[in-house]
């Protein structure tokens, strides 16, 4: 490992299927890197977001199989790295952050036992050590009368606190790296920003790294430093997200203009035009 090493280097990733009708690329070829900052990365269904995210950590089933010229976690490489330390990067220095916090929680241990065990999984610390720090945490992340929730079986919170846990949970082993993969899309509005907003602060008070997946890239252009726009598996157009108004790609600006806007109401919401040409202009690097 080395300082200067930014968190994540990714050259040339491929992510491709064996299929019954051929080979399907899900990622084509696409480099960016993460420095201690929010990285939103945005498309459509199918545009290979999720894919990415999983590849960092190896965390494609088979018949999906990895490719890259460079593929790091802060210098250390992840393509060649035994199953036992990728066992210790995923929810160590690496935390990752699903959508349904209900399909990530065990169902039938409490609250209080699996953020202890999360803990102990990467840290040599006492059962009275992690519970005192999972406590901490759960105050970190607004959760009222933590001790009580702390005996709670999942099935017992609502959507947003369970995601909400979920974040303490991750965040618990202090990682440097957060990938988060939709992490409000399953919970109502009204709660999705307070969620985002509790993410943003500890993100930014940590000095951690910020990998947002995401669909929506009017929220990501609020949350995050920079973007990296995705489609059909490759990357079209990366910008701080200051400057998404200069943006050109008319993917991106479809992608803009196919949202509601209450403050702007319109009669008919733009429908987003395709051209075949996109899927095949090489993928613009997102290296810093
Ligand atoms: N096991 C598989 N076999 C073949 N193709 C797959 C497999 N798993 C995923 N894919 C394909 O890979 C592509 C990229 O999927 P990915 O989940 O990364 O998209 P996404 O941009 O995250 O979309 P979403 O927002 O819907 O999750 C999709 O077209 C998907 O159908």
């Amino acid at each position: 490992m080395t300082d200067d090493a930014p968190l994540l280097d990714v050259e040339n990733l491929w992510v491709r299927f064996q299929t019954r009708t051929g080979v399907f690329d899900a990622v084509r070829g696409i480099s960016f890197t993460l420095g201690r900052e929010r990285l939103g990365i945005v498309g459509e269904s199918g545009s290979g977001k999720s894919m990415t995210g999983r590849a960092v950590l190896r965390l494609i089933r088979p018949p999906g199989e990895i490719e890259a010229d460079r593929l790091q976690i802060h210098g250390e490489d992840v393509l060649t790295a035994s199953e036992k330390r990728m066992r210790q990067l995923r929810g160590g220095r690496v935390s990752m952050i699903m959508q349904d916090p209900k399909f990530s929680l065990n169902p039938v241990m409490t609250v209080g036992q699996q953020l202890v065990e999360a803990l102990r999984a990467h840290e040599p610390v006492s059962r009275a050590e992690a519970r005192k720090r999972a406590l901490a945490t759960l105050d970190e992340v607004a959760i009222r009368d933590p001790e009580r929730v702390l005996n709670l079986y999942p099935h017992e919170v609502s959507g947003g606190m369970g995601q909400r846990i979920m974040i303490a949970m991750m965040l618990l082993p202090d990682p440097e790296i957060l990938i988060a993969d939709e992490p409000t899309s399953a919970l109502d509005v009204s709660v999705q920003l307070q969620v985002l907003d509790i993410m943003d602060k500890l993100v930014r008070e940590r000095g951690m790294g910020l990998m947002f997946i995401s669909h929506d890239l009017n929220l990501v252009a609020k949350f995050c430093d920079r973007i990296v726009i995705m489609y059909a598996g490759r990357i079209v157009e990366t910008c701080k997200a200051s400057e998404l108004r200069h943006a050109r790609h008319p993917y991106t600006l479809g992608l803009l203009n196919s949202v509601p806007d209450l403050e702007h109401p319109r009669d008919r919401l733009e429908v987003l035009q395709r051209d075949p040409a996109w899927r095949e202009a090489p993928s613009v690097s997102a290296r810093q």
